[in-house]
């Protein structure tokens, strides 16, 4: 799993609730950005917008951002991180993995029926509510890797969910490592067996007395294999020259090794 993992999503998502859980169940360090920012501010979210005002509130929730990314652990952002570009760049350069927790407008609303702690559900009207729901469902899908649909699903549900999403993440790049391990073991054998055939063309060599280096065929290898792997993106004429160095390289010291 990644070491550091920020959830993102509307008030009422479960944000908080969902990370806390999360924390527990893979023993990982848990940092709520609202919590980090009331420790910071040395206030609470509401004394904070009633004094100041959001926007004052969003620049100062970027400051507790880029702090909080400083160490590993499951990040529980506030549901308005989207809304500023600086945040959204921030949260890209992080390199963690983002989920986006989607609930609709009205379990939203239902979940934060009784809530007295978010400024924002008392300052604003329900349309103008509404189109901040609206406003920010692109931005938080932009800004993350994966997306868990929080509707009708008990919070244990999602945690189950988040884990066994992210721990395929981690198994598909364990899988690939392996190919990865796998094909390198390969290439060595090949280049097992291609020594043992330069051993027998030493053997004949010494016998005939012909020269070990012979120019001519080693600038043919080259130009037939860049000819053959052209349509390869991969296999770049310079790849080529670096691959075909090193073997010919390696077989000319055998040879002249065996022949003396
Ligand atoms: N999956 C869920 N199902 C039902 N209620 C939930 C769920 N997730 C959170 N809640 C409830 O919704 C309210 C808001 O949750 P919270 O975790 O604070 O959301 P956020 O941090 O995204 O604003 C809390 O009362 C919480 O118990
Ligand atoms: O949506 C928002 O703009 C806000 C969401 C809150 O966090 P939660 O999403 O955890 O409720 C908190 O940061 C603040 O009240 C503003
Ligand atoms: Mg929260």
């Amino acid at each position: 799993m990644a070491d550091t993992i920020i959830l993102v999503g509307f008030m009422g998502a479960g944000k908080t609730t969902v990370g806390r859980q999360l924390a527990k169940t893979t023993s990982k360090k848990f940092l709520d950005l609202d919590d980090a920012f009331v420790e910071d501010a040395g206030m609470t979210i509401n004394e904070f917008m009633e004094e100041k005002g959001e926007q004052a509130f969003r620049q100062r929730e970027t400051a507790v951002l880029e702090r909080s990314l400083k160490t590993s652990a499951i990040i529980s952002t506030g549901g308005g991180i989207v809304e500023s570009k600086e945040n959204r760049q921030v949260i890209a350069d992080s390199k963690t993995t983002v989920v986006f927790l989607q609930a609709d407008f009205s379990t939203v609303l239902q979940r934060l029926s009784s809530d007295t702690d978010r400024p924002l559900l008392r300052q604003l009207s329900m349309k103008a509510l509404l189109d901040r729901f609206e406003y920010r469902q692109p931005l938080y899908r932009s800004v993350s890797d994966s997306v868990i649909m929080t509707k009708g699903k008990a919070p244990d549900k999602i945690v189950q969910e988040l884990t066994e999403m992210l721990s395929l993440k981690d198994n598909s790049l364990v899988s690939l490592r392996s190919e990865i391990d796998s094909l390198d073991r390969q290439i060595l054998s090949l280049i097992s067996r291609r020594l043992n055939v330069v051993k027998e063309v030493a053997h004949i060599k010494k016998h005939s007395g012909e020269s070990v280096i012979q120019e001519n065929r080693m600038q043919q290898i080259r130009l037939a294999l860049k000819e053959e792997f052209k349509t390869d993106a991969n296999l770049t004429d310079n790849l080529i020259d670096r691959v075909v160095d090193l073997l010919t390289t390696t077989s000319i010291a055998k040879e002249q090794k065996m022949i003396g």
